[in-house]
């Protein structure tokens, strides 16, 4: 795809006997908002995860943002810091503020100085809506907040591309819509984004292309209204269903 910023190509991927992907091809080009669907277990998260490496393929290639992510020549903590990723779980140090958590990363990745660190985590802080919140630690902050926090500490690090693992599958409901509001904002921003979620709704209405994964293997893709509107594989409509059914 000319102009692609992440060029995923033949990935495969083994968990021991277990071929979790089966030559995945997947290209997403600069701010576009890919949104990837699929039974559990069909391998989504993993090739979440090959894409900055925090799995290592068995075979294929993967470029994001002109870098070869396999290739041992790689600065692979460099490369990372184009790649943002946000986990279902938020993962902050529950000792330290949100300003303390955004903060940290910049120190300990990017080397700044903590006045400089801190005034871009505020920034950042302020991007998901949480300016008023920076002295708080994450005991005293929701669920959502918290992953809010999360999602300040990535974007802080002004990545080329973020990767989102079911950032809301760990939320109360009603915590749900700060999250993909401050995600639609993001998108409006101009990010590149990849997403693994079960949010239907939200991929109806924000995604540029979804991806339908099945055993492994992209089954089908393509505009948000032609994948769920019009799915033209059996497995699409079937999960479809039973996801509209619930
Ligand atoms: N580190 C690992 N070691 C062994 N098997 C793994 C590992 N990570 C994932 N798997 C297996 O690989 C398969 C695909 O898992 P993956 O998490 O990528 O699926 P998924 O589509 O994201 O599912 P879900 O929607 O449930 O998160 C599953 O069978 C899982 O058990």
């Amino acid at each position: 795809m000319p102009g692609a910023i992440i060029e995923a190509r033949g990935v495969h991927k083994h968990f021991g006997a277990l071929h979790v992907l089966k030559g995945v091809d997947l290209s997403v080009a600069e701010r576009e908002f890919v949104f990837v669907i699929g039974p559990s277990g069909s391998g989504k998260s993993t090739l979440l995860r090959c894409l900055n490496r925090l799995e290592q393929p068995s075979s294929g290639s993967i470029m994001v943002d002109g870098t070869d992510m396999l290739d041992v020549k790689t600065d692979i903590n460099k490369a990372r810091q184009r790649i943002g990723m946000v986990f279902q779980s938020f993962n902050l140090y529950p000792h330290m503020t949100a300003l303390g958590n955004v903060s940290l990363a910049l120190r300990k990745v990017l080397g700044m100085p903590r006045a400089a660190a801190e005034a871009r985590a505020g920034a950042a802080l302020e991007r998901v809506h949480l300016g008023d919140r920076a002295g708080h630690f994450p005991g005293q902050l929701s669920g959502g907040q918290q992953q809010r926090v999360a999602i300040a500490r990535a974007i802080a690090l002004e990545p080329r591309v973020m990767l989102f693992d079911e950032p809301t599958s760990a939320l109360d409901p009603e915590l749900v819509g700060g999250v993909l509001q401050v995600m639609r904002e993001l998108r409006e921003s101009g990010m590149t984004m990849v997403v693994v979620s079960h949010e239907m709704a939200f991929a109806r209405a924000a995604a540029d292309r979804v991806v339908f994964m099945a055993d492994g293997e992209i089954l089908e893709q393509g505009p948000p209204a032609d994948v769920f509107g019009a799915p033209s594989h059996a497995r699409t409509r079937a999960f479809i269903g039973q996801i509209e059914r619930h």
